[in-house]
């Protein structure tokens, strides 16, 4: 007989989401972000950090002040860095499980390689003309998406 307590794939993928989000340096908001294929395999994975060569160290982490000194114009989305980092090319058809809800600009990376499906975690930002926007463009392009339900399970890795 098979075991039972296995997770579902949308555990899984969440899972694999949340824990690329804990390579993020950002104080405030880890996001992670793992695109799947129709047929469950996984085609990249993504965490919100700065771009190459610009330093973790360097670059700012702040959420105010100074414009330049706030980490807004460096850090790289989750869901950008997971497309970005996709090595085929051909992502039509994919979904897309990340912690938080993607922003215009990912939405609109997210609609221009042909993912059809969006499972989020978080929508923390539900309320900004930023994820507003968001929804517009993925409602006109035919994007689903949808919460994760969650299944409450917790999984303990002992590294
Ligand atoms: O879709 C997203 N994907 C993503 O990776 N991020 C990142 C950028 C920042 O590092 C952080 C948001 O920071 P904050 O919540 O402090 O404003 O999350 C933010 C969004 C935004 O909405
Ligand atoms: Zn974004």
């Amino acid at each position: 007989m098979k075991r039972e307590d296995y997770i579902n794939w949308d555990a899984y993928f969440m899972g694999i989401a949340l824990l690329s989000a804990e390579r993020s340096k950002d104080p405030n908001t880890r996001v992670g972000a793992c695109i799947v294929s129709e047929d469950n395999k996984i085609l990249s994975v993504g965490y919100n950090g700065m771009p190459m060569g610009c330093s973790d160290d360097e670059f700012p982490w702040s959420r105010e002040g100074n414009p330049l000194d706030t980490k807004y114009p460096y850090v790289c989305h989750a869901e950008l860095n997971a497309i970005l980092n996709f090595a085929g090319n051909d992502m039509k058809g994919a979904k897309i499980y990340i912690t938080l809800f993607p922003c215009n600009e990912c939405a609109k990376a997210l609609i221009q390689k042909g993912i059809k499906e969006i499972i989020y975690m978080s929508d923390k930002y539900a309320e900004t003309d930023i994820v507003i926007a968001s929804k517009r463009m993925l409602d006109a392009a035919g994007v689903n998406y949808r919460q994760y339900n969650s299944i409450n399970k917790e999984i303990i890795l002992s590294l």
